[in-house]
């Protein structure tokens, strides 16, 4: 279903209701540049990590089109959990995974309080970025706790520039894809309202720093477009 959520005046703050759900899979295409070859590349990454036996999390999984992805190409025995809080998201999750007769495992839950087993790869696109900034860092940390040795985190995020000429260009490059996308400027305007305080970006050196902190030993930039991009912290 198409995206025409913000083509009339908003009500309330963004967050992932049932009308979010309805269009989310439109939403993110049309949203976020480049976004299947950002999960091409999280895909291809999390495989190139996942040993026979391992054990994968997708934190903010929504309605679970990258674990599906995931599970297509799965050519070892592994389990993927994917962790959402929005039922309306899992909702449309769980229909997709009766469709393929899927094994992965959903989990509706907080990722902030979520009791993490031992993991090979963490998975987090665009999700980081809807978590408050003073428990961010505490929720990376318990990922890179969780990870076992050799294991990886992969997330994609918005991101800002620090230099506020650059920046204002990134959003104005920004706008201009979703524009082509087919976004109305007021639907564009409304979103932006809406999110408001809700969706905080880093810049990227901020989320390389704060994987650092917490102790990967290594972290890329595997992607970047504008003012998206994804990365890969190696635990050692
Ligand atoms: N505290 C939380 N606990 C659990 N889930 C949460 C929390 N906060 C937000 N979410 C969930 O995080 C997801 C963020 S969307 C991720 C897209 C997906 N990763 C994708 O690769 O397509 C990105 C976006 O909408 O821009 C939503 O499903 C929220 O319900
Ligand atoms: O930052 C924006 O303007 C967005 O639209 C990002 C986004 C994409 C998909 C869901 C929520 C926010």
């Amino acid at each position: 279903m198409e995206d025409k959520v913000f083509n009339k005046p908003i009500e309330k703050q963004f967050e992932f209701d049932e009308q979010i759900a309805a269009v989310f899979d439109d939403m993110l295409k049309r949203s976020v540049p480049f976004y299947e070859e950002a999960m091409a590349l999280t895909k291809r990454f999390a495989l190139a990590y996942l040993p026979e036996g391992g054990r994968l999390y997708d934190l903010g999984c929504s309605t679970a089109s990258t674990l599906l992805s995931i599970e297509r190409d799965l050519h070892v025995g592994a389990e993927l959990v994917g962790i959402d809080n929005a039922a309306s998201m899992l909702e449309q999750a769980r229909r997709k995974l009766a469709v393929f007769g899927s094994k992965i495992r959903l989990e509706e839950a907080d990722i902030m309080r979520f009791d993490y087993e031992a993991a090979d790869v963490f998975i987090t696109n665009y999700t980081l970025q809807f978590i408050r900034p003073p428990v961010r860092e505490t929720l990376v940390q318990r990922l890179f706790d969780a990870l076992n040795p050799g294991g990886v985190f992969i997330f994609s995020e918005k991101v800002v520039s620090e230099d506020k000429r650059l920046n204002k260009l990134l959003i104005d490059g920004y706008y201009d894809f979703k524009k082509a996308q087919g976004y109305s400027e007021y639907e564009i305007m409304q979103k932006r309202e809406a999110l408001e305080n809700v969706l905080i970006p880093y810049t990227e050196a901020e989320n390389r720093e704060m994987v650092t902190r917490c102790g990967f030993a290594h972290c890329e930039t595997i992607f970047r477009w504008g003012n998206f991009a994804t990365f890969i912290a190696l635990k050692k």
